[in-house]
């Protein structure tokens, strides 16, 4: 990624080398996350990816390379600053005990809550909306705890997008939802998107549903960048070869033009399987 397109992006990463304490995840990572867009990050387990977005979101320092967010470092700004441009829900996140779905919504609220400075009705107006976004409104005074995966989950999308920001990072957003209300979903974000102008970086692990929604595609493996661009020019099969270890035939979807990945079997699986 020359540096120039990185520094246009409203969110980038430069030559980033991250991990945990002696092992190294991302090696030498070059990101500029297209505005207005979706972008999906695919690629196999352990390759990075929410590593990648922690370290976009500051969660995590890297040891060596630059996040970018408006062309300033994010570490030289304030945390109440990047909140309210930047939401991330991580992966398999956890509520405090005994909260109701109305006030882990309200969460997302906090950056925008000053000692002093309160709009209660922007406030509430923000909640309600990221409620009936995600239709979680009818289990709003139900106990998280008490609710299924799925409705949980929508119910931590509503938190994030309660907080009203400009660049949302979702590592798995579509965990334990069913197909239907994944694709709700991903309609839902890609709106997001192109109605409201949000840039969105989202983790996926479904290729075919990343393939049909997204503007652009990362793949990651090893801690790298493998490629990106457009689904039409990088969701190939020699891609998730190269980056899954995939043999699949990728066609067209021919309603939408978007390609669609059938994986082949390998005659390896049944004897792994069989124990041979
Ligand atoms: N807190 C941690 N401490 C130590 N190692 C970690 C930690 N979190 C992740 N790792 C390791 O870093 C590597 C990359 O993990 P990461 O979670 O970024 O991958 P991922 O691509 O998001 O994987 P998945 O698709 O399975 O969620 C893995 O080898 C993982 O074991």
């Amino acid at each position: 990624m020359p540096l120039a397109s990185a520094l246009h992006a409203r969110l980038s990463g430069e030559a980033l080398y991250a991990g945990y304490d002696t092992k190294r995840v991302l090696n030498g990572v070059d990101i500029a996350v297209a505005e207005g867009k979706l972008t999906a990050l695919l690629g196999p387990n352990g390759s990075g990816k929410s590593t990648l977005l922690k370290t976009l979101a500051r969660t995590l320092t890297p040891s060596t390379g630059q996040v970018y967010l408006d062309g300033k470092d994010i570490h030289r700004r304030k945390t109440r600053d990047v909140a309210k441009q930047l939401g991330i829900l991580p992966q398999g996140p956890v509520a405090p005990e005994g909260l109701s779905v109305r006030q882990l919504v309200a969460m997302g609220r906090f950056p925008h809550q000053g000692l002093w400075q309160k709009d209660a009705q922007q406030d509430a107006r923000a909640v309600n909306e990221a409620m009936a976004y995600t239709h979680v409104t009818e289990f709003a005074e139900r106990n998280v705890d008490a609710l299924s995966g799925g409705q949980r989950q929508r119910c931590w999308i509503a938190m994030v997008l309660a907080q009203q920001t400009d660049l949302l990072l979702l590592d798995e957003p579509t965990t334990f939802l069913d197909l239907k209300v994944q694709v709700d979903l991903l309609e839902l974000l890609s709106r997001l998107a192109h109605e409201k102008g949000r840039t969105l970086l989202l983790v996926l692990h479904d290729l075919n549903l990343a393939a049909a929604y997204a503007d652009h595609l990362v793949m990651m493996r090893d801690g790298q960048i493998v490629t990106s661009g457009a689904p039409s020019e990088v969701f190939t099969a020699a891609n998730l070869k190269r980056v899954f270890d995939l043999d699949a035939q990728v066609i067209q979807d021919p309603e939408t033009g978007r390609p669609v990945c059938v994986p082949r079997k390998r005659h390896q699986a049944l004897s792994f399987y069989s124990g041979t």
